[in-house]
């Protein structure tokens, strides 16, 4: 099959999935194109599993848990460290596939791997840490203790907005737990989750404890009925849409799964009237446009204080109007395309509703019809003013390149704005009023919160978030407690 993509290790562009440490065809050969969402290129082909390859994968991952799970968390760890030196040695390689599928500027895929390699280290070294307690005895003939287990085989459902990090973010804690997992990736970024695959079988994961399933849009229902259906599979993570979140947690009803579930956002960007006005603009830039807006935390409704309103626009606008759109490959480009058609139609609607009940362009405000542009899904970065309640884009998650500019007049009714969702992922604020900080730091209905930032993702701390942005937490030792079960051990000393 001939590719376009050319990699300094041409063995990480793997276009079969990967089951019980074998490289494998969906049992019909049916293979499914993956897109440059820049210029509609066909990349690669990838395999059309279904739920027998699926099924497959899960009897591989439970025969592979005994002895996975037998090892010491210190040797598990050592595995995860050898993973993390061979992302790091293949970073640019990596970086150069997950521009090439989702479509993010080059500048800022690198940074994604070295995002998605520091859960690998940080897991590694975390697994380390699955402590349990002894707890003083009611009773003098007794001794009681809690120790933590792994929970058994895990699947992962995973997005296309980080294709490399949101794997790590599962696998990693899975694996330093001692659980294995079976992955089914985005059907619109398998070729980063397969370069994983590939570089952990380097790294000397044995067969079976990770696996990557690979399907269509078409297919993904299926896998992830199987998944769902599997009483071996004890443990689900899955970060992506709340619609989809919400259908996998009823499909792992009758099978009580642990649950895992990142889902979408609606984060508020306050900035009151005291803040560092440039600052929040720069604060702003990051959490708005990074990754052209589509990541789950980035700032969707932008509440500006009244004394600031004017002046804060004017500075946004004019930062905004100088992003370099175009693709995410070539050096300087700030902002990629949309990830495929349906998301750019998305983000045309929500501007047109507010455009047609009253909002304002202060720049941008439509797709790119540039001749160079029209193979690809591209949105100018577009920042609206005079946006109120009544339109869409104040309930719906954008996931696009588009700052909608709210004005509030008091601090209760910033709060108030803010919490006006059914979405709790992450919220930002600027202010330099310390008792501010605090209260509305408390008061903001939201897992994460960024004060006087517009960056808050990393490996250490506990990313989650509260309302229909799902359950549980990644990252830090609380990502760790997802894939560990806690057994209480009452031993009689009589
Ligand atoms: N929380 C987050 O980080 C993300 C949130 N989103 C939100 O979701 C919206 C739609 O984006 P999509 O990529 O379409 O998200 P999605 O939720 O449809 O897809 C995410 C993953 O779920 C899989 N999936 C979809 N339907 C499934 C099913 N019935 N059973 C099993 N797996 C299924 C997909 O193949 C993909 O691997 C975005 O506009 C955004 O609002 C999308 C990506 C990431
Ligand atoms: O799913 C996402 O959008 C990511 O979790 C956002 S982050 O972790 O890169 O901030």
């Amino acid at each position: 099959m001939s590719t376009i993509l050319s990699l300094q290790d041409s063995h990480l562009l793997q276009q079969l999935a990967y089951v019980d440490g074998q490289w494998i065809s969906a049992d019909d050969e049916a293979t499914f194109p993956v897109t440059n969402p820049a210029s509609g290129t066909v990349l690669a082909r990838v395999p059309r599993c279904g739920s027998a390859e699926t099924q497959r994968a899960i009897a591989a991952a439970e025969a592979a848990w005994p002895a996975w799970r037998a090892r010491t968390a210190k040797e598990r760890g050592q595995i995860l460290r050898r993973w993390f030196d061979l992302m790091n040695a293949h970073a640019e390689d990596l970086a150069q596939l997950i521009t090439a599928e989702g479509g993010k500027p080059l500048a800022e895929a690198r940074g994604e791997v070295t995002y998605a390699a520091s859960f690998v280290e940080w897991f590694a070294e975390e697994g380390k840490r699955a402590y349990g307690e002894t707890i003083p005895t009611t009773a003098p003939d007794k001794r009681l203790a809690v120790i933590k287990q792994p929970i058994g085989v895990a699947a992962a459902i995973t997005p296309w907005n980080f294709p490399a990090a949101m794997i790590t973010r599962k696998v990693a804690p899975a694996l330093a737990a001692g659980c294995p997992v079976v992955v089914k990736p985005a059907e619109q970024t398998p070729l980063t989750a397969l370069a994983l695959a590939e570089l952990a079988d380097r790294a000397g994961l044995p067969a079976g404890v990770f696996n990557v399933v690979t399907g269509d849009a078409a297919d993904a229902p299926a896998i992830g009925a199987t998944l769902t259906a599997s009483p071996v599979v004890r443990k689900l993570s899955f970060t992506g849409s709340t619609e989809v979140g919400r259908l996998l947690m009823a499909q792992s009803a009758p099978t009580l799964k642990k649950l895992s579930l990142e889902l979408g956002g609606n984060a508020p960007f306050i900035v009151f009237d005291d803040a560092d006005v440039d600052a929040a603009v720069d604060g702003l830039m990051a959490a708005k446009y990074r990754n052209t807006g589509q990541t789950c935390v980035c700032a969707n409704r932008v509440l500006v204080q009244e004394g600031i309103y004017a002046r804060f626009a004017a500075a946004l606008a004019d930062k905004v109007a100088q992003l370099r759109v175009g693709n995410g490959a070539e050096v300087g480009v700030q902002q990629g395309p949309l990830i495929d058609g349906a998301g750019l139609a998305k983000v045309e609607e929500l501007v047109a509703d507010a455009l047609a009940k009253g909002a304002r362009v202060l720049t941008g405000g439509a797709r790119l019809e540039d001749a160079w542009a029209r193979d690809g899904h591209f949105f100018q970065p577009t920042v609206l003013a005079e946006v109120t309640p009544a339109m869409r884009l104040a309930r719906e998650e954008i996931f696009g390149p588009v700052a909608p500019l709210f004005r509030f007049a008091s601090e209760d009714e910033a709060v108030r704005l803010a919490n006006a969702t059914e979405y709790g992922l992450a919220a930002y604020f600027y202010s330099r009023d310390v008792g501010r900080c605090h209260r509305v730091s408390e008061a903001l209905e939201y897992g994460m919160v960024g004060v006087n930032t517009g960056l808050i993702s990393n490996e250490v701390a506990p990313f989650g978030g509260v309302k229909q942005s799902g359950l549980g937490r990644e990252g830090a030792h609380y990502g760790l407690e997802e894939y560990l079960e806690v057994k209480y051990v009452c031993t009689s000393i009589a």
